[in-house]
């Protein structure tokens, strides 16, 4: 089966000389949800950025949802990206002075396909009383999601998630996390996800593990203290 998100051979260097990617090669199928670990620097949101094609690699390819971005133009880049897929952002920016409603309809306004309603993904996250609200009278897990109901309001092939759980409490960051969890396995959804937190990335079905730019280590995820002693391995 074609991977969803197909990374080959990619690597990025910064100016200034930072190679934040060294050959890194992955490939991930429909409605599996993978975290992405390592030390700080170590390539996290470099890989993200690339895989989502908000950012260029310098050599190898990448493909999402069947297409062939690595040298796509940025037009049909940014279609590709608001018709397939979805974006969890720790601070990603929702509109504060709007309301809830408006906030998850952004995607489709910006003419992204109109696959589910509002109504309905506000039901989906537990939002359905807030609709009318403006974001910036909620609360950190609210907000969050508020970002999780926009980025499903598509229908998307793929969510990208960078620390979506990293400013809530664990009770919170738990609701946020079986949201992704339900959207990969009930709808099919892939899920590529940065975290520091282990018991977030335990709610994966595959941990990719990253030292200074390189895959480290890649299986299936384990539980949280597992986890914790991987990360603290390849850190080492
Ligand atoms: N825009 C940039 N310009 C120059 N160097 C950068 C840029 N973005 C990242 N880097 C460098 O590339 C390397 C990888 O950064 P990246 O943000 O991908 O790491 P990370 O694993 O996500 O880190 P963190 O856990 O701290 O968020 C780091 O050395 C970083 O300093």
């Amino acid at each position: 089966m074609e991977s969803v998100i197909s990374l080959t051979s990619v690597s990025r260097r910064y100016p200034r000389g930072v190679q934040a990617l060294r050959d890194v090669s992955l490939g991930i199928p429909a409605g599996q949800f993978v975290a992405v670990m390592g030390a700080t620097g170590s390539g996290k949101s470099t890989l993200l950025h690339c895989a989502a094609g908000l950012d260029r690699p310098d050599g190898g390819r990448v493909r999402l949802a069947g297409q062939d971005i690595t040298r796509m133009r940025e037009a049909r880049l940014t279609r590709l990206r608001r018709d397939r897929a979805g974006f969890v952002f720790q601070s990603y920016n929702l509109l504060s002075e709007l309301t809830v409603r408006q906030n998850v309809a952004l995607p489709v306004r910006l003419g992204g396909p109109r696959a589910r309603t509002v109504d309905e993904v506000l039901g989906l996250v537990g939002l359905g009383g807030l609709g009318d609200r403006p974001v910036g009278e909620l609360s950190g897990g609210q907000r969050q999601r508020v970002a999780v109901a926009r980025a499903l309001v598509t229908a998307p092939a793929v969510v990208f998630a960078d620390e979506p759980t990293g400013a809530l409490d664990p009770a919170t960051g738990a609701h946020i996390l079986r949201l992704l969890r339900t959207a990969a396995d009930r709808d099919g959804v892939t899920v590529l996800m940065v975290t520091h937190d282990p018991a977030a990335a335990a709610w994966s079905d595959r941990l990719v593990l990253l030292r200074e730019g390189a895959v480290a280590d890649d299986g299936p995820a384990a539980d949280a203290t597992r986890i914790a002693h991987q990360l603290q391995a390849v850190a080492a």
